[in-house]
């Protein structure tokens, strides 16, 4: 397969979905809910949701554009329009008690275009020229309210008619509160960013889902619940910056291949360590060898699996990369003692961890030929060890750096003992075998 083609075939992989993509999001959705079903809302919290929309989209939108994120920009940009809108009409709704003589055509039209550009812009991805990026995605938002103006200027009771229609009489519902076609464009949009969600899990691809329900849930309330649109706006708009932090944090603090925290937050958790605690450093044994001989991406995958091992130690330890093929497990408040049999648990969970390779040029044509050669042993086995050297806080290693170098040499040790095996940072004898693996 074509490198370019490869990278457009995404595999969706079930275990990169996490319910962490969607706690920037989920729980603005329920507080919007709750919010705007409350009969009463306190002085506060109207004069808020007055100006949040536009605060959002103001500070909002500079963070994103500050961090590159043109996406984010458009979909705050057509959520405001939206919002400014659907304001004026409910505005003069609720001060006259009778709507506007554009309201029909205005609220059927922003009900068919804001789902449909919201999910278009949702899933155009970002080119690395920002100019360009941007001047396409404004002309395009420029055509589509030219189109939409145009059209409504000129025929608003024909077009208002026909979006309100019921085009197929057989799929409409009692329960549809809004116009048929609505539901379609939501239909459509839904699948669209819960697909981009699937193949590209992440925060933000969440938040676009999780806005969308919102938005359904919104537009059918306008009328009727005094501050559904000011609080369910801002929340949408809200969810969307929030996910544009938490992706940046994510990539300030999370090494990308593995998962796991990276460098710059094992330094953070290190500032804010009590006075006992174990560092132990795991470094992968022949990494280079093992990348030379079955390629750097065979390589990148023993350091995930490596990372997935160490994820699970116990006894109250968390692991971190620490760069290349190195990793840190920290125990805060413990001793060497107590730790050694959980970092031993891993050791040899990792020793014991078969990888099956198999070669890429001669992959299967069908599920039937995969079977019949892995039942004859086509794919070849590799495994991984690892070396582990660890040391505990003592009076004269105060700093965390000082005990880093102390289980440091306690690793070069374990290498120079064979490797696979633990060595602690002994007090008075230099390095001590603690562990070594079966012979
Ligand atoms: N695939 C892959 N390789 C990496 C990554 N980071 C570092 N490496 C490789 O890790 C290897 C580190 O090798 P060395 O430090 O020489 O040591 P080693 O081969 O592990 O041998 P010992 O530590 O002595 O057991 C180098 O070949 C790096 O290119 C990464 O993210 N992915």
């Amino acid at each position: 397969m074509p490198s370019s083609l490869a990278q457009g075939v995404r595999v969706i992989r079930p275990a990169n979905l996490r319910l962490s993509h969607f706690l920037s999001s989920l729980p603005l959705l329920v507080g919007a809910f709750v919010a705007a079903r409350l009969p009463v809302l306190s002085e506060f919290f109207i004069s808020l949701f007055n100006v949040l929309p536009t605060l959002l989209l103001l500070l909002g939108g500079a963070f994103c554009l500050a961090y590159g994120r043109q996406r984010e920009v458009f979909l705050l940009l057509v959520l405001y329009v939206g919002y400014f809108m659907l304001d004026i009409q409910v505005d003069h709704f609720r001060d006259n008690g009778q709507v506007r003589d554009d309201a029909v055509l205005v609220f059927h039209l922003i009900c068919v275009l804001l789902p449909m550009l919201y999910a278009l812009y949702g899933c155009w991805e970002e080119r690395s020229h920002l100019a360009q990026d941007m001047l396409a995605r404004a002309l395009v938002l420029l055509a589509v309210s030219a189109v939409a103006f145009a059209l409504g200027r000129r025929y608003p009771q024909g077009i208002a008619d026909w979006l309100a229609q019921i085009h197929w009489p057989a799929l409409h519902g009692a329960w549809m509160s809004l116009a048929q076609l609505t539901y379609l464009v939501f239909l459509v949009a839904f699948l669209a960013l819960l697909v981009q969600y699937l193949r590209r899990p992440r925060p933000l691809h969440a938040a676009q889902l999780v806005g969308l329900v919102g938005l359904l849930w919104m537009l059918p309330q306008v009328f009727i619940m005094a501050h559904a649109l000011q609080v369910m706006s801002s929340m949408v708009m809200l969810m969307l910056v929030a996910a544009v932090a938490h992706e940046a944090y994510q990539m300030a603090f999370r090494d990308e291949l593995t998962g796991l925290p990276g460098r710059r937050a094992l330094n953070e958790r290190l500032q804010r360590l009590g006075r006992d605690y174990v560092i132990a450093m795991v470094d992968v044994d022949h990494f280079k060898k093992f990348n030379d001989t079955h390629g750097h991406d065979v390589g990148d995958q023993v350091l995930r699996l490596v990372a997935s091992q160490l994820r699970k130690v116990g006894g109250g330890g968390k692991a971190y990369r620490y760069g290349g093929e190195e990793f840190t497990l920290l125990f805060p408040g413990k001793s060497v003692e107590q730790c050694v049999p959980h970092m031993e648990a891993v050791r040899l969970a990792i020793e014991q961890y078969r990888m099956q390779l198999r070669d890429k040029q001669s992959r299967p044509r069908d599920d039937r030929e995969g079977k019949q050669r892995r039942a004859g042993k086509a794919a070849s086995e590799v495994s991984v060890t690892v070396s582990m050297g660890v040391a505990e806080r003592q009076a004269e290693q105060r700093t965390p750096q000082e005990v880093i170098k102390e289980a440091d040499k306690a690793l070069y040790s374990a290498k120079a003992a064979g490797r696979n095996c633990i060595r602690s940072a002994g007090q008075r004898r230099g390095a001590v075998k603690v562990s070594a693996p079966a012979d």
